[in-house]
């Protein structure tokens, strides 16, 4: 694991027109690169306006965002290659999807590079297939379910394979199949070296997933490190009202003397794992 950093936010300030909250203030957080970081927070805490501004829709109004420690120019070519280089998949697919079939759609972006035709097909019939979408490439995006929408709009942005991948809530709405197909679309790119960042509400998810996360709260920061740590004894999660991933509770409820030097688990199989060992250890349950 390395300690580059894909985007870097300083003090990045910025309010919605005529509205009297500031939606970020003074944000400082980092996007550490090769990572799969989890962005959670209350509804309306800035996680959506913090991604506008990795794509460079939005500006700060005052502070910074730094790719490769150098601040944005935000001049017409930069944006070009910042937009390459990152791709956001917004939280509702309709917002994202404009032409009508799923190849279409996909290769739409692709047209716009200058590729050629037999590369175009290529390249879609690779992450068609990555998200199990191959069946449905000419199928009209009207009559495409929710979960089968969010992965042809998770696809159109991985066809360009930006660096940096956003995805805002995409787990939202879909049924436990669909997420794992969702997720295994992430894990196939992630694991070619892509950055991949994901705001949810799913707590759960964000433990089990992530491998860093950052706690937004009314526009800033509250905490960034690793899940082990942000989840360890949940204070700065609980201060702001959120909900621990239930594993972590779990674990945590647990007598020290139990838990003392052990790994905290991520997912169900590893804290199954573990209690499979402490009980036939103890020899009984009431160790
Ligand atoms: N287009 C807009 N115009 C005015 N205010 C906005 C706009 N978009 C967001 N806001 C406000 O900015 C603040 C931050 O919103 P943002 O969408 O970034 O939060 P979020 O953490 O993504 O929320 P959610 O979890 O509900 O998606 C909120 O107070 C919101 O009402």
């Amino acid at each position: 694991m390395n300690n580059e950093y894909s985007l870097v936010f300083e003090g990045v300030a910025y309010s919605y027109p005529d509205t009297a909250e500031p939606a970020l203030r003074e944000l400082t957080v980092s996007i550490p690169k090769g990572r799969k970081t989890a962005v959670l927070g209350h509804n309306g805490s800035g996680k959506s306006t913090l991604f506008l501004h990795a794509v460079g829709v939005l500006r700060p109004q005052k502070g910074k965002v730094l790719q490769g420690g150098t601040p944005l120019t935000y001049s017409k070519k930069e944006l070009a290659a910042l937009r390459r280089r990152v791709g956001l998949v917004f939280q509702d697919p309709e917002q994202q999807l404009i032409l009508s079939t799923p190849i279409e759609d996909i290769s739409f972006g692709l047209r716009g590079t200058g590729m050629d035709e037999a590369a175009i097909q290529k390249r879609c019939l690779k992450v068609l297939e990555q998200l199990n979408l191959l069946a449905l490439q000419d199928k009209p995006v009207h009559q495409l379910s929710l979960g089968q929408k969010k992965r042809t709009a998770l696809a159109g942005v991985m066809a360009m394979e930006p660096e940096l991948i956003l995805l805002d809530e995409p787990t939202s709405y879909l049924d436990p199949l669909s997420e794992r197909q969702l997720l295994a679309g992430l894990e196939s790119i992630y694991a070619k070296g892509t950055t991949v960042v994901m705001a949810t509400h799913d707590m759960n998810l964000a433990y089990r997933w992530a491998d860093w996360i950052i706690v937004l709260d009314k526009g800033v920061c509250r905490a960034a490190g690793s899940p082990e740590d942000i989840f360890a004894d949940g204070e700065d999660i609980r201060a702001i009202g959120l909900d621990l991933p239930l594993l972590a509770d779990l674990w945590h409820s647990l007598p020290g003397r139990l838990t003392a030097g052990q790994t905290a688990p991520r997912n169900a199989e590893e804290f199954k794992a573990i209690l499979k060992q402490l009980f036939s250890e103890s020899g009984n349950i009431r160790v």
